[in-house]
This record gives C-alpha cells, sequence and structure tokens, in this order.
C-alpha cells in the first residue's frame, strides 16, 4: 500500500488527464476574467460616455436657456427705454446707413426724447442719448469700448494695452500715460521749438511748389509731425523714413474698420493679406525709430550733452520719457511688441483726430481773417513779455485758445462717442435700465450743435463763446451774434478775456468724458495752440484767389453735418 503522503513519482493517464483538466479550468477562469475586466471596462466607458454625453447636453441646454433668458431679459429691459417699435426680425440696421445716422438720431429724439433706443438686430440693441446730464452720467458708468474698436487696432498694430475694449485691461496703461502727459504739461509746456515749425514749413514749401496745398494733406503732415517729435524727440525730425510712415498710418487708417468689422478674420481674402503687409510694415518702422531713439539717447548720457543744444536735450528727454510709459522695450518678445503696438496706436488715433482739427482750424482761420488778425496781435502781445525766445506762452493766447475750443466743437474728430458696458447692467437716475453690452453712443455733432445748449447761433463759428468778459464775468458769446464778432470785441484788449473751462460746458464732447475720456486732451490743445502760435507768428493763412470768401463762409456755417471739404490754401510770409 502506499502512504497518503506519497508523491507519486510516475505519470498516469489518469493524472495527465487530471492536470490538462486543472490547465484547462485555470485558462478558463483566466480568459473569463479577463473577458469580465473588458467587460466591466466596456461599461465603464460606456457609461462615463454617456456621463459627458449628459454633461454637454445640459451644458449647452443650460447655455442656450441662459442666451434666451438673456435675450428676453434685453428685450423686457428695453421695453422701458422709448424708441420706435422694431418691425423686421433683422432690426433696422438696413434702414442706417453711416452718413445718415446722426440725422436719424435728430429725428427720434425730436420724437422719443433724450433717451431712444434703436435694434440693430434681434439681439443687438442701440442706445443714443442726447441730454448733457444723462450723458455724463452714462459715460463714467459704461467703462468700455464696442468689441469693434478693439479688434481694429489688435488686428493692425498687434497686442496693445490701450484702445482694448475692456476697461480693467486698459486702466493701468491710460494712467501712466496721462501721469506722463500731465507731468510733461507741468513741468514744461509743450514748447514747439522753431525747428519742428521749420520742418513742417519746409514740407508745405516743397508741396506748394508743385502746385497743390490742401488743407487735408496739410493738416495731415502737421499732427504727425507734431505727434512724431512729441513722442520720439528731435531723431523724428530728421528720420528718413517719416514720410512713408505717414503714408502707411493713412493707407492703414482708410482699411482698419473695414477688416475689423468681420467677426471672423477674412485669412481667406486677399486684400486682408496685403493690409496686414502695410501692417507689419508699420511695426517694422516703429521698432526701427524707438531703437534710433534709445540709441540717441544712450548718445546723449555718454557725451554729457556737450555736443548737444538746449532744445536736442529737451526733445530727447521728451522722448526716452513718454517711450516708458508705453510698456518697457527689455528684449522680451511681449513687452516689445505691447510698446509697438501702443505706441502705433496713439500715433494712429493722435493723428487722425489731431489733422482733423488742424484742419478744421486752418479752414476757419482762412476764412475768418480779422479773427487771425485778432490772434496775431494777440501773439505779438504774448510773445514781448515772454522771456523765453523758444516758448511761446500759449496761456495768455486767449483768443486762440477759444477758436482752438470752438473747431474742436464745430468738427468733432466722429460724429459719434461710443461705449457699452461688457458685463453689467446699469441703471441711471432716471430709473431706465441699461442693458450690458447694448451699443451706447452720444450723437456729439447733434449735442455740440444744439441751441439749448449754445445759444441761437450753436452752429456758427464763435470763438467768443468760450470766453467772458473780465470786468462783469458776463459770456461775450451771449450779448452778441457770432458774425463780426472781432470787429465788435475789437476795443477789448486781451487782459479784459477770460478764457472758461469748456468742459464746464456738458455739451462739450469732443475728447469725450468719463472713464475712457480722452487721455491726450489737455495736451492736444496746448500743442496745437503751441504750433498755431509759431506759425501765425510768422505766416498769414489765406484762401486760394479764387476761392470767394463769402462763399466759402456760407459753405463752412452750413456743413453742420458734414467734413469741411477740402480746400485750398497758401501760407503768405508776413515779413515779405
Ligand atoms: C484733436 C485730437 C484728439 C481728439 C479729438 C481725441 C478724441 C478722443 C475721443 C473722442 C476719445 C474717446 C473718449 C470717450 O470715449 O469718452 C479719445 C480717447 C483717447 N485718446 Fe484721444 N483725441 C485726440 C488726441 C489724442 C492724443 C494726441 C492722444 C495721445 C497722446 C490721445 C490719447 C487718447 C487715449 C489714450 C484715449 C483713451 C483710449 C481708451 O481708454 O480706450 N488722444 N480721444
Amino acid at each position: 500500500m502506499k502512504s497518503c503522503g506519497a508523491v507519486p513519482t510516475t505519470t498516469t493517464p489518469a493524472t495527465t488527464f487530471l492536470s490538462s483538466l486543472l490547465q484547462y479550468s485555470k485558462t478558463k477562469s483566466r480568459t473569463r476574467d479577463s473577458l469580465e475586466t473588458s467587460r466591466l471596462l466596456r461599461d465603464f466607458a460606456t457609461r462615463e460616455f454617456n456621463a459627458f454625453l449628459w454633461f454637454s447636453l445640459i451644458a449647452v441646454t443650460a447655455l442656450l436657456l441662459r442666451k434666451v433668458f438673456n435675450l428676453l431679459r434685453l428685450w423686457a429691459q428695453a421695453r422701458n427705454i422709448p424708441g420706435p417699435p422694431c418691425t423686421s426680425f433683422y432690426g433696422h440696421s438696413k434702414l442706417i446707413s453711416r452718413e445718415n445716422l446722426t440725422e436719424v438720431l435728430s429725428v427720434l429724439h425730436k420724437k422719443y426724447g433724450p433717451i431712444v433706443k434703436l435694434w440693430l438686430g434681434p439681439t443687438q440693441l442701440l442706445v443714443s442719448m442726447k441730454d448733457p446730464g444723462l450723458i455724463k452720467e452714462m459715460l463714467l458708468k459704461a467703462e468700455d469700448k464696442l468689441p469693434l474698436t478693439g479688434r481694429a487696432f489688435r488686428l493692425a498694430f498687434g497686442p496693445t494695452s490701450l484702445f482694448v475694449s475692456s476697461f480693467d485691461e486698459v486702466q493701468r496703461r491710460r494712467e501712466s500715460l496721462a501721469t506722463e502727459l500731465s507731468g510733461r504739461l507741468i513741468e514744461k509746456p509743450p514748447a514747439i521749438p522753431t525747428k519742428v515749425v521749420d520742418c513742417i514749413m519746409e514740407r508745405l514749401n516743397k508741396f506748394m511748389a508743385e502746385g497743390s496745398l490742401d488743407c487735408n494733406m496739410v493738416s495731415q503732415h502737421m499732427a504727425f509731425t507734431l505727434l512724431g517729435s512729441t513722442l520720439f524727440g528731435d531723431a523724428f525730425l530728421t528720420w528718413s523714413k517719416a514720410t512713408v510712415y505717414e503714408e502707411l498710418l493713412t493707407m492703414i487708417a482708410k482699411d482698419a474698420c473695414f477688416w475689423a468689422s468681420y467677426s471672423i478674420t477674412p485669412y481667406w481674402k486677399r486684400g486682408f493679406w496685403s493690409y496686414q503687409h502695410l501692417c507689419t510694415k508699420l511695426r517694422l518702422l516703429t521698432q526701427d525709430i524707438v531703437q534710433q531713439c534709445q540709441k540717441n539717447n544712450k548718445l546723449f548720457h555718454q557725451k554729457d550733452g556737450n555736443h548737444y543744444n538746449g532744445i536736442t536735450k529737451m526733445g530727447m528727454e521728451s522722448a526716452s520719457g513718454s517711450l516708458s510709459c508705453f510698456g518697457e522695450l527689455n528684449g522680451h518678445l511681449n513687452a516689445t511688441e505691447e510698446l509697438c503696438g501702443n505706441i502705433m496706436g496713439v500715433m494712429f488715433h493722435g493723428c487722425l483726430t489731431t489733422s482733423g482739427l488742424i484742419g478744421n482750424l486752418l479752414a476757419r482761420l482762412a476764412t475768418h481773417p480779422q479773427i487771425q488778425e485778432k490772434i496775431f496781435s494777440e501773439i505779438i502781445m504774448a510773445r514781448n513779455g515772454s522771456m523765453k525766445q523758444d516758448q511761446q506762452c500759449v496761456d495768455k493766447m486767449r483768443l486762440l485758445l477759444a477758436t482752438v475750443y470752438e473747431s474742436a466743437r464745430l468738427l468733432p474728430a466722429g460724429p459719434l462717442l461710443q461705449r457699452c458696458s461688457l458685463k453689467h447692467d446699469f441703471r441711471l437716475e432716471t430709473g431706465v435700465t441699461i442693458p450690458a453690452r447694448a451699443v451706447l453712443v452720444v450723437p456729439v455733432q447733434l449735442l455740440q450743435m444744439d441751441d439749448s445748449s449754445w445759444g441761437q447761433d450753436a452752429s456758427e463759428f464763435n470763438p467768443y463763446r468760450f470766453l467772458s468778459n473780465a470786468g462783469n464775468g458776463s459770456d461775450l458769446a451771449l450779448n452778441t451774434s457770432s458774425t463780426g464778432n472781432a470787429e465788435k470785441h475789437e476795443h477789448l484788449g486781451e487782459s479784459f478775456f477770460i478764457l472758461n473751462d469748456p468742459n464746464d460746458n456738458a455739451a462739450f464732447l469732443p475728447f469725450g468724458s468719463g472713464a475712457r475720456a480722452c487721455v491726450g486732451q489737455k495736451f492736444v490743445i496746448q500743442g496745437v495752440a503751441t504750433l498755431f502760435a509759431s506759425l501765425l507768428e510768422h505766416y498769414e493763412i489765406r484762401l486760394l484767389e479764387s476761392e470767394s470768401q463769402s462763399d466759402s463762409k456760407q459753405m463752412m456755417n452750413n456743413s453742420v453735418f458734414q467734413h469741411l471739404p477740402s480746400r485750398e490754401i497758401v501760407f503768405i510770409r508776413r515779413n515779405s
């Protein structure tokens, strides 16, 4: 008998069968296990996928519901704002062309009052305001710009921290630019060196020799040189590529809004790539002038200033100072791109707006020679009392400053001020709630020529409306009509005038107001006045002989809703 614990040493068919049975059952259970596992995994994946689908469905439904809810809310809120009912699904946008929007709003305000709504589409509400008090409140509360504005700047100039839609993104850079500009105004008034005027006149004389000199061309060049020399200092006046830069800015200005109006960037259009090519060229030129500025600035420090006269020194200091407020040129790609983007943005906005103001000023002075003569006397009087020969004391030239304000009033940079509140609804004191993302507009042209804010002669050129009589503080414009004002006040010396702050009148909005008001307002008024003080001291501005003066005056006063037509002017040297 074999002991129980004995291990068989030989394999019998029975044991082979048993072991293979065991083996089989092991393999089978392993297969079953793995089948089980894969079934479990499959189940898990299916469940996960279903959960994902459910989650997506719920998210999309919630999103859609939110959209529908917001839309219903927008429609409900809009019901409380007066305005024409919307008869078409597409809103009123088909009726409104760019040219006649101001006129459409003028009619609507007469009918519905100071606040009017207009549907641009089923989801896009435009709200226009015409009451100065309401506007002031709105411009303080609505802190964002329309997304289109930010897109136009980004598309043309790349990353920028100025001129973007969201107030949060722009606030810091706005503040540093404002501090820089106002600091410079306090420390040293913007002395426009004779060099800048000479540089402008040299170019204009070339134009005159070629036979054509129209207001638009002159003003564009003046604005460009004024701004360029302010930002980059003297390096800009001798910069060989300045003319190309000016041309590029003009070309980009023509198309910027068109390409930004596409909600999907039109990469498939050839025209878009040509536009981008222009923008890249502008960027390279900006980098070039920024580098030149820096190089000169370094040289200036190294050479102890001996090689440079006072004006050059000031130009360089100003260039290095003002560039720092646009960003850092520290070799970091994003920072460098942002600096260039900001500079291009300011050159673009500054040149467009300043050239509009200068053009209007030139045309007004050419058609009002008696006011021009009075300003000339004012300049000579102020000059005689001034210690520094190179520095114009424009603060004393009250009629000149009043003329700059009046030109800005009669022809603001754009017909509409635009704002929106991207995230929040806000409530006006009148109880009206303005929904988030509504397009808010102020028809500045209407407002700045409104009889109720400016008197009977609101549409006429009358710089005296910004001056008061020092004797009794009465407003000069209230006592007389504008026509012939210069003659009527001939007996008044400059010490009789007090210059009113134009912003005291809430209907004066060429530079906007509130959270996103123009940072360059004071700077540009002083700069343009200083430039004209230098210019008028040496030159007289006249219309070309062929232009009948009375006809032109008539045209100027009638051009309420249009930009002034380009007109031919000449500069006559005063001592010749
Ligand atoms: C005649 C010349 C100018 C006019 C008529 C003008 C007009 C304006 C207007 C209407 C606005 C929008 C205001 C608002 O929404 O309330 C604005 C904004 C601005 N302007 Fe000017 N501007 C001029 C020149 C300049 C210059 C020379 C600079 C810079 C040196 C400048 C810098 C700015 C800036 C930084 C903003 C604000 C941008 C923002 O917050 O998004 N402007 N300007």
